[in-house]
């Protein structure tokens, strides 16, 4: 087997933790074997400005992480799966998903009564929007700590962070609220973390596979083949959470319209040897109920 794997991460604090919190699990999964970290900085960390709907959608945290895999300049990438398109570049796959992290959003408070929410996610839009009719929304970006300086600033009297990045980084918020998954629907991936590598790299692929949770697989894979067939960036209000429940998957799904704020939501069980065509079955119906409601799924 080989004895060393160099391992591409983002630069930032969240990136590099869960980085190191996978290559920990490797590490013991793979004694003999050494694994050394190397930063890569991508397009999304160095443009703190732009919305990230308008440059480019998922594809900015992970290309130059791409590069440094097909040049051989690594062999293994780290990413929040959350951040992944539904297809990887020819001669890349996704081989490794170890066990998932508390999926949920949480909403975190600052100035109460709420009337400005800061969020650049079209899917937090919607569905607070649909909760709380009668909030405003304006944008907000950068990493947990600078979009809760900006909240305590006064831009925003509230935000939405995901619970896993704050567990990662070891944060506890006591003015957070977690929210349900069945009320408010996580990204497709969230909490999650994808090993990406050379597909023909059979050797790495064994290495990842060992930190891979069966249960975090399935989920994933059902939620990526629905985003597959709905093709869904980020630029349009889509949510997808799958979890395993009574031998069953449970699947929660909603896609909506931002302008007039229809929405379509399905709640599944689906069988999880056939999860990943139930899924791309209600991806089809979906989209179909969108034409028939005139939700635009070319939204920008
Ligand atoms: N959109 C950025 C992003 N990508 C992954 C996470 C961390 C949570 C995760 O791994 O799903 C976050 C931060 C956030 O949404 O609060």
């Amino acid at each position: 087997m080989r004895n060393k794997i160099r391992v591409a991460t983002r630069p930032s604090l969240l990136a590099y933790t869960q980085t190191m919190q996978t290559v920990a699990l490797l590490e013991k999964a793979h004694p003999k074997v050494e694994f050394e970290v190397i930063k890569y900085s991508t397009q999304g960390d160095r443009d703190q400005r732009s919305s990230l709907t308008q440059f480019g959608g998922t594809g900015v945290f992970v290309k130059e992480l791409e590069h440094a895999l097909l040049s051989n300049q690594a062999d293994i990438a780290i990413h929040s799966l959350k951040d992944m398109p539904s297809n990887q570049p020819d001669g890349l796959c996704l081989a490794g998903f170890p066990k998932r992290e508390d999926p949920r959003d949480v909403f975190v408070v600052t100035n109460e009564p709420v009337k400005k929410v800061g969020t650049g996610s079209p899917r937090r839009l919607l569905q607070c929007a649909l909760l709380h009719p009668d909030v405003s929304f304006v944008e907000i970006r950068g990493n947990v700590g600078t979009r809760l300086e900006k909240m305590e600033n006064g831009l925003c009297d509230a935000t939405f962070l995901a619970k896993a990045g704050l567990n990662r980084l070891g944060i506890e918020l006591p003015q957070g609220t977690p929210l349900d998954v069945e009320n408010f629907i996580p990204a497709i991936g969230q909490g999650a973390l994808a090993i990406e590598c050379r597909t023909d790299d059979v050797e790495t692929h064994k290495i990842v596979e060992a930190i891979t949770d069966e249960n975090t697989k399935v989920a994933v894979g059902a939620e990526r083949a629905f985003m597959k067939e709905v093709e869904g960036g980020c630029k349009f209000p889509l949510a997808a959470h799958a979890f395993k429940q009574g031998g069953k998957l449970r699947f929660l799904a909603v896609i909506g319209d931002l302008n007039t704020n229809e929405y379509i939501k399905r709640i599944e069980e689906f069988d999880i040897d056939k999860a990943v065509e139930q899924a791309i079955t209600v991806a089809k119906e979906m989209k179909q109920a969108c034409k028939e409601k005139n939700i635009n799924l070319e939204f920008e």
